[in-house]
């Protein structure tokens, strides 16, 4: 991560109009005209190519702990930062309802409450760094919260302390030091261990563990490793062998930490454990302080199981200053510094904030919660799907507020119809946006694509959904989105199909949602501001009546369009309107005498 520095400040953000100079693959325009990205080919990163201008609502981020100058500098740029440092939980809590984002390292608890205190607003938690334990993630998701790390912007920082522990535990630098500074000279009592020759088993041979597990092969160390998801391959490359568990502890001379802390390696290392290593055993820990039972560990000490240990992290941080296991003589300990170099500092918030995945996990999650989803896709797909987004989400709407009561909605069926191949069209981010369509208008619940799936599961929503392919031109995605309630009594009678369920269908036009279809009835009305829906019995004078209600109190209309069975029988009259109208224009519309139902759906 050397090549990693700080040179976006100092490149000019690209104009709006320089689209030609943008590789295509990264060229998008994004709500509030944000456009994001150039990749340098010399650099393994992408900028932001917003200018601070494009944004003209900055969002507010809580950066929790302290981070590099350079990456909070250029965080400035594209949101109102607010740095606010040892905040108790209560603070935390407080100020978090004012914040669309908070960065977080591996000091602050990002618990339940932090979610439920934010009141919808939190978009995102950035964890400048790698362990996301300190993030609950399911709250998160419950929340519609999106969690997102820097994975690889400390892992040399972290291999490289990861050796410095394991060459100055065996050689007992820090007792050594502390005793010459202490007017000694203990020649003899110093006396350390080669790490040439020793078998180093790394425990966890994800990003930290092979960079560790490659220095010590340097050392001259024989190296083995457990981790029961590496690629045997990927081990062997390194000249590592892979190991069970039993085996890794049972031969190890030094073990080396490097898992995460999950409920599955959470005390790995105990009282059964230490029993089954080889007497005299060194261990090194850099991962997670709750791999290991400290009180287990500090009984391995004193019975001689264990030599020595070297430990950057802890269970509780910072530990109890008379920790039994901190102050133990053969115990050498570092406050949590494994990404603590100049170099990962920096790293770090760029990796948050520049990495190619970040920006849009980031800034546009926080600025348009539509764009939330846009995370795992290449953009242009996103761009193009935009406006079925829109759609998408529209239906939802309209449909629910179709539904008789606005509850009792379990079961959903949605089509779309397209002349693209099935493996062309991911339509997750589809699903998502009807899910909210559908939850939101009837629940305080705030839906996106990270808790649409749980939310609907949470309230016993059943969606399916069912591909149409057509012949013709795979130009557009998609050429219709069609969303069905069953089981369920609609308000507005003629939206209830032939089959039985509230049926509503949609195009986009002109890259704008259309209404195409509700029931049976053929409709034809641009999906912005707000719909009336009326059945009549087909007859002249029916547009110019309901028009001049509205009319007379102002309200605009931005579209009509009739669908009917056949001439003088039975029409849907679909009105776009800008405004809301009043009561007593909906009670007159109500009144036409040739209007046989009616309802008012806000988009
Ligand atoms: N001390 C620090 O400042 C510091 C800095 C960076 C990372 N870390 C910590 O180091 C650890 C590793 O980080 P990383 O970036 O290498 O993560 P990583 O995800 O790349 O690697 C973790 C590896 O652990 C393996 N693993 C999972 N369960 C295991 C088990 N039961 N037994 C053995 N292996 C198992 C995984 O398969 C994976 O390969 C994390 O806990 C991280 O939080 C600490
Ligand atoms: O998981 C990590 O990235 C490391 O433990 C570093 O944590 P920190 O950001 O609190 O130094």
């Amino acid at each position: 991560m050397a090549s990693l520095k700080t040179p976006t400040l100092k490149n000019p953000p690209l104009s709006l109009s320089s689209k030609s100079r943008l590789p295509s693959a990264f060229s998008a325009t994004f709500p509030n005209n944000i456009r994001f990205a150039r990749s340098l080919p010399q650099r393994r990163f992408l900028i932001i190519t917003a200018s601070a201008a494009s944004f003209s609502n900055k969002p507010t981020v809580l950066v929790a702990e302290k981070l590099g100058e350079a990456g909070l500098t250029l965080l400035k740029q594209f949101t109102n930062v607010d740095c606010s440092y040892n905040l108790s939980p209560e603070e935390l809590c407080t100020k978090i309802s004012l914040c669309d984002a908070l960065i977080v390292r591996s000091g602050t608890k990002v618990n339940r409450e932090v979610f439920e205190s934010s009141g919808g607003r939190l978009k995102v938690v950035g964890r400048a760094g790698v362990g996301i334990d300190n993030v609950d993630l399911a709250a998160a998701t419950e929340h519609g919260c999106l969690v997102v790390n820097a994975p690889t912007a400390n892992t040399v920082a972290a291999a490289e302390h990861g050796i410095a522990l394991l060459a100055a535990m065996a050689r007992n630098v820090a007792q050594a030091d502390a005793s010459v500074k202490a007017g000694k000279w203990q020649r003899n009592k110093y006396v350390g261990v080669s790490l040439v020759g020793k078998t180093l088993a790394v425990l966890g041979f994800g990003k930290v563990g092979s960079e560790v597990a490659r220095r010590a092969k340097g050392l001259g160390m024989h190296v083995i490793s457990h981790d029961p998801y590496a690629p045997a391959d990927r081990a062997r490359a390194i000249g590592v062998e892979l190991v069970s568990f039993e085996v890794a502890i049972a031969t190890a001379d030094f073990i080396s930490l490097h898992m995460p802390l999950t409920a599955a390696t959470s005390k790995m290392l105990n009282d059964e454990t230490f029993a089954k290593m080889k007497k005299g055993v060194r261990i090194v820990n850099v991962a997670r302080g709750g791999v290991i039972d400290e009180e287990a560990l500090v009984r391995a000490l004193d019975a001689g199981i264990v030599a020595q240990a070297a430990l950057d992290v802890f269970t509780e941080e910072p530990p109890k200053q008379d920790s039994k296991l901190v102050q133990h003589e053969r115990v050498t300990v570092t406050p949590h510094l494994g990404a603590s170099t100049m170099e990962a500092q920096v790293s770090n918030l760029l990796n948050a904030y520049i990495h190619p995945s970040f920006p849009l996990r980031c800034i546009i999650v926080i600025h348009n919660c539509c764009f939330t989803y846009l995370v795992t896709s290449p953009l242009q797909v996103l761009t193009e799907l935009k406006p079925y987004v829109e759609l998408a989400e529209k239906l939802g709407r309209l449909a629910v507020q179709l539904v008789a009561g606005g509850s009792g909605v379990k079961t959903v069926k949605v089509s779309y119809a397209s002349s693209r191949a099935p493996d062309d069209l991911d339509t997750r981010l589809l699903r998502a946006m009807i899910t909210k369509g559908i939850i939101e208008p009837i629940s305080s619940v705030f839906v996106n694509l990270v808790n649409a799936d749980y939310t609907a599961k949470q309230r016993g929503l059943r969606i399916t959904e069912e591909r149409i392919i057509l012949d013709g031109s795979p130009e557009s995605p998609l050429e219709s989105i069609q969303v069905q309630i069953a089981n369920v009594e609609s308000k507005f009678a003629s939206a209830i199909s032939e089959s039985g369920e509230i049926k509503v269908e949609g195009r986009v036009k002109d890259g704008i949602p259309h209404l195409t279809k509700v029931g049976s009835f053929e409709v034809d009305v641009s999906l912005e501001g707000s719909i009336i829906l009326c059945r009549q019995v087909d007859q002249p004078g029916m547009i110019g009546r309901v028009g001049s209600i509205l009319g007379e109190e102002n309200v605009n209309v931005s579209f009509m369009s009739v669908g009917r069975i056949a001439p003088r029988k039975q029409a849907v009259m679909a009105i776009g309107v800008d405004e809301q109208p009043s009561k007593e224009s909906l009670k007159k519309i109500g009144e036409v005498p040739a209007i046989e139902e009616f309802v008012f759906l806000k988009l």
